[in-house]
């Protein structure tokens, strides 16, 4: 099966333009098949802080009111997304930005109401493998921002990690997929302030364990979530590493 690698990139990254240009040169320089999936959730955040409009994240999920959907729609698939593909153009990669809602790429479902009111926040449903593939193949780099929508006329927020996720998965029946999750850290770390304690490897017992003991936390915690969960849709690998690291052998590395 040919390869392919989703990297998702998350917001600290794509905030600081020195951050986003050596990823994008790092990106670039990555060999073969690749999909690029961006955060964006500190832009978001400044953005809506200028326009008055305060942000309430509830585990690690943002809030997302009238207003709010209007500040990630704009920023999201506005500013952020097409500074990552002009810098990919700029770089010699043809990339193509979208959102969910182009070519109906990801449709997704409102979360009900439970304990929480998320508000515009979607959960996916659907995601258009064929179409991504048929791009890929083409010689197109996809750049996703994190944004679905519900087919009735409606943008939704979706986390970046899930978008990640969810595609992966749904490229695993056509590609060999490898999911990377790149960010500040050189990995997953067994103590947040020792950058030298990464854990190589994490299996789900392990990551139990490391959760309870409080070692692993906040963002980290559904970003292993999607992994495992990718891992057994048939993801043949997710590395979780240093934004600068991905083309190197470093990080925390799971496989099934
Ligand atoms: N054991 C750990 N190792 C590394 N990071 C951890 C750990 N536990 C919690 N974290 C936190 O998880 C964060 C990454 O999750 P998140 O903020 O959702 O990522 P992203 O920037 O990719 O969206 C890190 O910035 C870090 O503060
Ligand atoms: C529903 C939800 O939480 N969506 C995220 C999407 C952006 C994101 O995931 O950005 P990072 O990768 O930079 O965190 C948000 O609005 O923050």
């Amino acid at each position: 099966m040919e390869k392919l690698t989703v990297i998702k990139v998350g917001g600290k990254i794509v905030e600081e333009e020195a951050t986003l240009y050596k990823l994008l040169d790092d990106f670039a320089a990555i060999e073969g098949y690749k999909v690029l999936v961006h955060g964006g959730g500190r832009s978001a955040t400044k953005l809506a802080a200028q326009l008055g409009i305060e942000s309430k994240m509830v585990n690690g999920r943002r809030i997302t009111d009238a207003e709010t959907l209007k500040v990630v729609t704009m920023v999201y698939g506005g500013l952020v997304n097409k500074n990552i593909v002009a810098g990919l153009q700029a770089r010699g990669v043809n990339a193509l930005g979208l959102t969910g809602a182009d070519m109906d790429v990801i449709r997704s479902v409102k979360r009900p109401v439970k304990e929480v009111d998320y508000g515009f926040v979607g959960d996916v449903k659907q995601v258009n493998a064929a179409f991504l593939a048929d791009l890929i193949h083409k010689g197109v780099v996809p750049v996703m921002a994190p944004l679905t929508h519900d087919g009735e006329g409606h943008m939704l927020n979706t986390n970046a990690d899930t978008i990640a996720g969810e595609t992966a998965k749904a490229l695993a029946g056509l590609f060999d997929v490898t999911l990377v999750f790149c960010f500040e850290k050189k990995g997953v770390l067994r103590d947040e302030n020792d950058d030298d304690s990464v854990i190589p490897q994490i299996t789900p017992e392990e990551f139990k364990q490391y959760v309870a003991d409080g070692v692993i936390q906040g963002g980290m915690i559904p970003k292993l979530e999607n992994s495992f969960e990718a891992l057994n849709a048939g993801v043949s690998e997710v590395v979780i590493t240093l934004a600068s690291a991905i083309n190197g052998n470093s990080g925390t590395r799971i496989r099934k």
